[in-house]
């Protein structure tokens, strides 16, 4: 495949842009190559300036489970440009879109939108804090909840692809009241509870991890994180930026038995349009402004373009329930196909799926925390992704992040996909 444009951009970008990029994941600094510079999608596929045709497994790193150019997300998207872009004033279709919302979670009686999955989980941040009246909280090493300064503390997704992971920038007095726990061990979560006499305003966790790769709470985790935030009148929020709609129609919470306190959404409830939202109970979400004392705000919250865009692909959803375990299956045929490849030049690889994400690891034990997720084979992840993307196979460009299956990826395009992994891996260990 040849790149040469997108070499050319990627160096005029350079002069612009930091990094060239308007997020640092995008840079591959993590793997071999150079970004290619993406003109479209269709479908399944992402076409770069090159020419080059690219099955596209990151779905804009999750929103796009009706992969791109969806003609009736496009309709509703379309049809709310013409009314106007924004209007700073309440509209219908953020009601409709929270009453879909609230439908579908028990633990969401209200929501609020905002325009990222940072400025959500920032947001349910200060809601927490506020409505308990305490400043600590907790949360897991790996995690990323968005890049708010209290939360960039040992975080995964860009932090961990480039080994950075706190950021310069964040006073120390802010930092000092982020607790750190170790995914997947309540012994480390009983100590920074034990530490903390004052208390602890909230628990965060993504309770499906997918900025360390994908690496899934267990249940009985779960239930001791809950069990040990009611004990200590701890909030607990569960981080489904990435996992709500993805995982299943309820997201972790369609797994998981255990029941949050506040709900983070983002990304997947615009359909790709920006957008972001936090939920709880209504005595909690009484304590926001203009209701309660806890201020936040958005010029463009609540964008009617990102809600028309957001509403179409929620009914669509829910109207078809079916599309989970059509997804789920696609997601396992793929890593189950990939384990095969690597097993046939004997490279160790782990694998996991959740709904319609997925994840592997070079390793050749579980993954269950950010520690072991370290121990993957980065050097190879980084060649098998440029074998990959030669192929016309866009992967994640870090093994720090997650896979995604859209409604458009068909199984032909999944052996397609194996096909390659087998190649790439092959030649790998020529
Ligand atoms: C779990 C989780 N929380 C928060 C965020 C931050 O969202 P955004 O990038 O939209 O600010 C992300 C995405 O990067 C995420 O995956
Ligand atoms: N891990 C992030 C989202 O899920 C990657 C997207 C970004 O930070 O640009």
């Amino acid at each position: 495949m040849a790149y040469d444009k997108s070499i050319a951009a990627f160096e005029e970008a350079y002069k612009v842009i930091p990094g060239g990029v308007d997020s640092p994941v995008r840079a591959f600094s993590g793997v071999e190559g150079t970004p290619p510079f993406i003109e479209r999608g269709e479908g399944a596929y992402l076409f770069d300036i090159d020419g080059n045709r690219y099955i596209d497994y990151v779905q804009s790193w999750g929103p796009l489970i009706f992969g791109h150019t969806d003609a009736d997300i496009e309709a509703s998207v379309i049809d709310s440009v013409k009314k106007g872009l924004s209007f700073g004033a309440p509209t219908t279709v953020e009601t409709e879109l929270a009453e879909e919302i609230v439908s579908m979670f028990d633990s969401i009686d209200k929501v609020r939108f905002v325009s990222s999955g940072t400025e959500a989980v920032m947001s349910a941040i200060r809601l927490a804090r506020g409505a308990t009246g305490r400043d600590n909280i907790l949360k897991f090493t790996g995690c990323y909840h968005g890049h708010s300064d209290s939360l960039l503390v040992q975080a995964g997704s860009g932090l961990a692809t480039f080994g950075t992971p706190s950021s310069p920038g964040v006073p120390a007095d802010l930092t000092k009241h982020t607790l750190l726990a170790t995914y997947n061990d309540i012994e480390s979560v009983e100590k920074c509870f034990a530490d903390s006499p004052e208390g602890i305003a909230c628990v965060i966790i993504e309770p499906i991890a997918g900025n360390m790769g994908l690496v899934p709470a267990d249940e009985t985790f779960l239930q001791q994180l809950r069990a040990l935030c009611d004990a200590h009148d701890t909030l607990l929020i569960f981080d489904e930026v990435m996992s709500g709609f993805r995982a299943s129609l309820k997201g972790a919470q369609g797994i998981t038995t255990v029941k949050p306190d506040m709900v983070t959404l983002g990304k997947v409830i615009g359909a790709g349009m920006p957008v972001g939202a936090f939920g709880a109970r209504a005595e909690i979400m009484a304590q926001l402004s203009p209701e309660g004392p806890v201020y936040q705000a958005g010029t463009l919250s609540g964008n009617p373009v990102a809600m028309a865009a957001g509403l179409t692909s929620l009914r669509k959803l829910k109207a078809n329930p079916a599309i989970y375990v059509e997804l789920g299956n696609r997601a396992k045929k793929l890593v189950e196909g990939l384990k095969r490849a690597a097993d046939s030049v004997n490279v160790p690889m782990v694998t996991d799926v959740r709904g319609s994400m997925f994840g592997f690891f070079f390793s050749d034990k579980p993954v269950r925390n950010f520690a072991d997720v370290m121990e993957n084979d980065q050097k190879l992840f980084a060649k098998f992704h440029k074998g990959m993307l030669d192929r016309g196979i866009y992967l994640a460009c870090s093994s720090f992040e997650t896979g995604f299956i859209s409604t458009a990826i068909t199984d032909e395009m999944i052996d397609e996909t194996v096909k390659a992994a087998y190649e790439t891996l092959k030649e790998i260990k020529a």
